[in-house]
């Protein structure tokens, strides 16, 4: 008889729905006690890729029970009216999260907006206090999409102390979270980047690949150690021939025979980076709930 064929590829799709069930749990045992979590996503323009994201959002919020708003605002709004509303928002009690949608048009200062918001409603984790919180391993409002990985990983790895993780992109959404969260992990980190002059072969020596750089298929099969788990974080929309369709910043077809797991896309990274989302806001709701001075744990 046949041994049958490792199952390689990892399911976001599956995982999230099981992050979502864990959620809508909580939501309910919550509701119980009068508190109904609530989050609002401020939307500033018409940036077409956000769009996806904002409906999908939507429905997942409504599975599980937490209420989701939405403010859309043109893109000549001002960084003072801006800053205006997340105020207010800061002040209602019944927004326990706020998510104000990147990337914003050019004429707002991003950091001045993240850091308006009350970093106990930071569902993005975004806010200077939830940075650093992370950087010093303390338990905070933590970036969905990193979150996400980190769960994949567990999933499909168990422990992963001592792993060699390389992580190609440094952005302070994915990248830099992302190797914060590797080091609590007990990972061993290396961070590289477009200026990495040994990029290949730094990525060989992984036992763990996240790739986030915005790269369509980038990494393919000679940027892999035999055996190793990539996570592949890009969402990269391309053409091909007459059709659009969205790939990854790995190479999955040519990956796909040297690796011992790797998530697709879609229906990899996404799908948990959502389920993230709503966790964090179910976080948030107890932290407020909680904590009546800033959170330090
Ligand atoms: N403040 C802020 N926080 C964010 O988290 C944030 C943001 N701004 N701006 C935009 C990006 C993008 N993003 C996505 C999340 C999930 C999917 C997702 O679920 N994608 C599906 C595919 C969807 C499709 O078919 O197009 C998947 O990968 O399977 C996509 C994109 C969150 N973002």
């Amino acid at each position: 008889m046949n041994t049958p064929a490792p199952i390689k590829l990892i399911d976001g799709k599956a995982a999230a729905a099981r992050v979502l069930a864990e959620v809508k749990a909580q939501v309910a045992d919550m509701k119980t006690q009068g508190i109904a979590p609530g989050l609002t996503v401020v939307l500033v323009g018409d940036d077409p890729a956000s769009h996806v994201y904002v409906r999908n959002k939507v429905l997942r919020a409504e599975e599980c029970g937490i209420q989701s708003r939405e403010h859309r605002l043109p893109a000549d709004t001002s960084e003072a009216s801006l800053l205006g509303l997340i105020g207010e928002l800061n002040a209602d009690a019944s927004v326990h999260g706020i998510l104000v949608q990147l990337p914003l048009p050019g004429h707002i200062n991003e950091t001045r907006v993240l850091q308006a918001i009350d970093p106990l409603k930071d569902v993005d984790g975004f806010h200077a206090e939830n940075v650093g919180g992370l950087s010093q391993g303390r338990d905070v409002l933590t970036p969905c999409t990193p979150a996400g990985c980190m769960r994949l990983l567990e999933d499909c790895m168990g422990d992963i102390s001592g792993k060699h993780a390389v992580v190609i992109g440094r952005s302070n959404i994915v990248g830099k979270p992302m190797a914060a969260l590797l080091l609590k992990a007990h990972c061993t980190v290396t961070v590289v980047h477009s200026r990495s002059a040994n990029l290949k072969e730094l990525c060989r020596q992984a036992d763990i690949v996240v790739a986030a750089v915005g790269r369509p298929r980038l990494v393919d099969a000679d940027w892999l150690k035999p055996g190793a788990v990539v996570i592949d974080v890009g969402i990269n929309r391309i053409t091909e021939g007459e059709r659009s369709r969205l790939v990854g910043d790995v190479d999955f077809d040519s990956a796909l025979p040297k690796v011992a797991a790797i998530t697709p896309v879609p229906g990899g990274v996404g799908p948990m980076t959502i389920a993230f989302l709503m966790k964090n806001t179910l976080t948030a709701a107890r932290l407020q709930q909680e904590a009546p001075c800033p959170s330090i744990s």
